[in-house]
């Protein structure tokens, strides 16, 4: 059997102050470096360990795995960086207020927007200054890749080749895998891994700062996954981000 850790980033600023973020590359508060400092406590002391670590490229997932090696005393451990994992990208919601926009355009709108399958959220201009194709970390990429938007069915496109090519190898190594990443890029990962249907996707919601343990077979099928600690604070927690796109 095989064991993968994915955790969500602590809180940013922009959760705290409840804004649609995206691929803006926003810090943790001290409440987040708290939980990714507590998650790594926690790991330390229930006996895990990596061989290596899958982060996107935005600060608040690096930062919290920082945290998280830290104070497991290994930040020695390799560390790779994928704009794969980044957060799915907000188009040009990205900085509104998320109880704003619901005041505006109605709950259930705003619930399409951040957690339909199919139906991304309105699209950035190319020429926004908000848009990512002008940013260096990027400059790899075809500029189409870059998105303007995306609903979670574009996030689960690119981040599967990351699974296929990267994480998946790994972990039939023999690899222990650490990944610290984003709500929308790990319910990518969630609905590819437990094959989760299109309708029941939309009522998942991965809280911060909470290792999320999968148990994998020879073949990487899930057998189970559960949240490490306190099962009832980690459904507390999913439910406060359900909450966060009502008016
Ligand atoms: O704003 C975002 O990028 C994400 C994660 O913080 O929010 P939501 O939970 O609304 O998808």
């Amino acid at each position: 059997m095989h064991k993968l850790v994915l955790i969500r980033h602590g809180e940013s600023t922009w959760n705290l102050e409840n804004r649609f973020t995206g691929w803006t590359d926003v810090d943790l508060t001290p409440t987040g470096i708290a939980q990714a400092v507590a998650a790594g406590k926690l790991l330390k002391a229930e006996g895990w360990d990596f061989d290596i670590c899958h982060t996107s490229v935005l600060k608040r997932a690096t930062r919290t795995l920082w945290h998280v090696l830290d104070e497991m005393d290994r930040t020695w451990l390799p560390v790779a960086h994928s704009w794969r994992l980044n957060e799915r990208h907000y188009g040009a919601l990205q900085g509104l207020n998320k109880a704003e926009t619901a005041k505006k355009f109605g709950d259930e709108q705003v619930l399409i927007w951040r957690r339909s399958y199919d139906t991304p959220p309105p699209a950035l201009e190319p020429n926004d200054p908000r848009c990512e194709r002008g940013d260096r970390r990027y400059s790899n990429l075809k500029p189409e890749q870059i998105p303007l938007t995306e609903c979670l069915k574009d996030t689960v496109a690119r981040v599967l080749p990351f699974w296929n090519d990267s994480i998946a190898p790994a972990i039939r190594a023999g690899k222990r895998v650490l990944v610290s990443a984003h709500g929308n890029s790990i319910r990518a990962l969630v609905k590819y891994l437990d094959d989760v249907s299109d309708e029941a996707i939309v009522g998942l919601n991965i809280p911060n700062g909470i290792p999320l343990v999968y148990e994998l077979d020879d073949n990487l099928k899930p057998i189970r996954h559960y949240y490490l600690g306190d099962a009832e604070a980690a459904a507390r927690a999913a439910a406060a981000v359900a909450a966060q796109g009502k008016a």
